[in-house]
């Protein structure tokens, strides 16, 4: 079994002014679905801010709500009562123009266009607004597609012909293409093998550091947390029940964090690095030492 490369430390949130207003605020969130007797509360006087600069994992079991939240920061569901705020504005109001040029969205599985080259799906939302001449949306698409590590010579191929750490990165140019300061991501390493992983990453803590952009990330997967988060929430019986450094939530008392960071892959993933000086060339194989 191939495993991912211990992680380096995520990069620190950037330096911000004492009063700064959060990019992020959630606040009083209740989120019902359904009517009558099949109605079921998602999130209950849920509170969270993100502050500029922070790569915040927003962690929980499935159906807690963590979709239904990012879905809410980008301004596509409503929530039932409460306020969510994105860089003083309420997202529900920030309409489709506003939303692009606020928040990028990096959807699970990409979500490309399948009948679009990769130019036309990453220039999308900057020609949809139709400010700029059609020759200067081209070359800010190929503009972000070297910012991802693509090739001008990528931009005419299909989605279809495409590896998917490719389609990952695709995607992350097209949520860049209007500068936005926030990042979304949706499991953003999901269905990568763990060296594509591993690069996505890195990509992503490179891209964090470059554009001081403020990431809030969905994932369930260990190794990316740990490698790119700064602060980890926990979304559990309604709310954010704790939010910290990764060391810091794995240690409290929940039983979906036990289960969490825990098992093996959880312990895995927090190990230290391993030391990789040379073996003395008398030391015994460590299948020798116990017998
Ligand atoms: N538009 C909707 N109408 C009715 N129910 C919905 C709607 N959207 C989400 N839900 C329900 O809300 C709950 C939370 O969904 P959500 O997708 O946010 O969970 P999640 O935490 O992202 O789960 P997972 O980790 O499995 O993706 C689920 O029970 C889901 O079925």
């Amino acid at each position: 079994m191939t495993t991912r490369t211990a992680p380096a430390e995520p990069a620190e949130p950037a330096p911000m002014a004492a009063d700064a207003p959060p990019v992020v605020d959630v606040q009083g969130l209740w989120t019902l679905f359904g009517k009558g007797a099949e109605a079921f509360t998602v999130h209950q006087d849920l509170q969270l801010t993100v502050q500029r600069g922070e790569m915040l994992a927003l962690v929980g079991g499935s159906g807690s709500g963590k979709t239904v939240l990012l879905r809410q920061i980008l301004g596509l569901a409503r929530p039932t009562r409460g306020q969510v705020t994105v860089l003083g504005h309420p997202a529900a109001q920030m309409g489709r123009a506003g939303a692009a040029s606020r928040v990028g969205m990096l959807f699970q599985h990409g979500a490309l266009f399948s009948a679009f080259n990769v130019l036309d799906n990453v220039a999308f939302a900057l020609r949809e607004q139709g400010t700029l001449p059609a020759d200067l949306v081209r070359d800010a698409a190929l503009v972000k597609l070297q910012m991802v590590g693509l090739q001008p010579g990528h931009a005419s191929r299909m989605p279809a012909d495409l590896s998917g750490g490719m389609v990952k990165r695709v995607a992350l140019a097209r949520a860049l293409i209007m500068d936005p300061p926030l990042l979304l991501l949706d499991e953003p390493t999901a269905g990568l093998d763990p060296s594509s992983a591993d690069d996505f990453c890195a990509l992503l803590r490179e891209l964090h550091a470059a554009l001081g952009l403020t990431v809030v990330m969905v994932t369930h997967d260990l190794d990316t947390l740990f490698a790119l988060s700064t602060r980890v929430a926990v979304l559990a019986d309604k709310k954010l029940i704790v939010s910290g450094t990764p060391r810091q939530v794995a240690h409290f008392k929940h039983p979906f964090i036990t289960h969490f960071f825990m098992g093996e892959r959880g312990q895995r993933a927090m190990a230290p690095a391993p030391i990789t000086a040379p073996m003395p060339a008398a030391a015994p194989a460590p299948d020798q030492e116990h017998h």
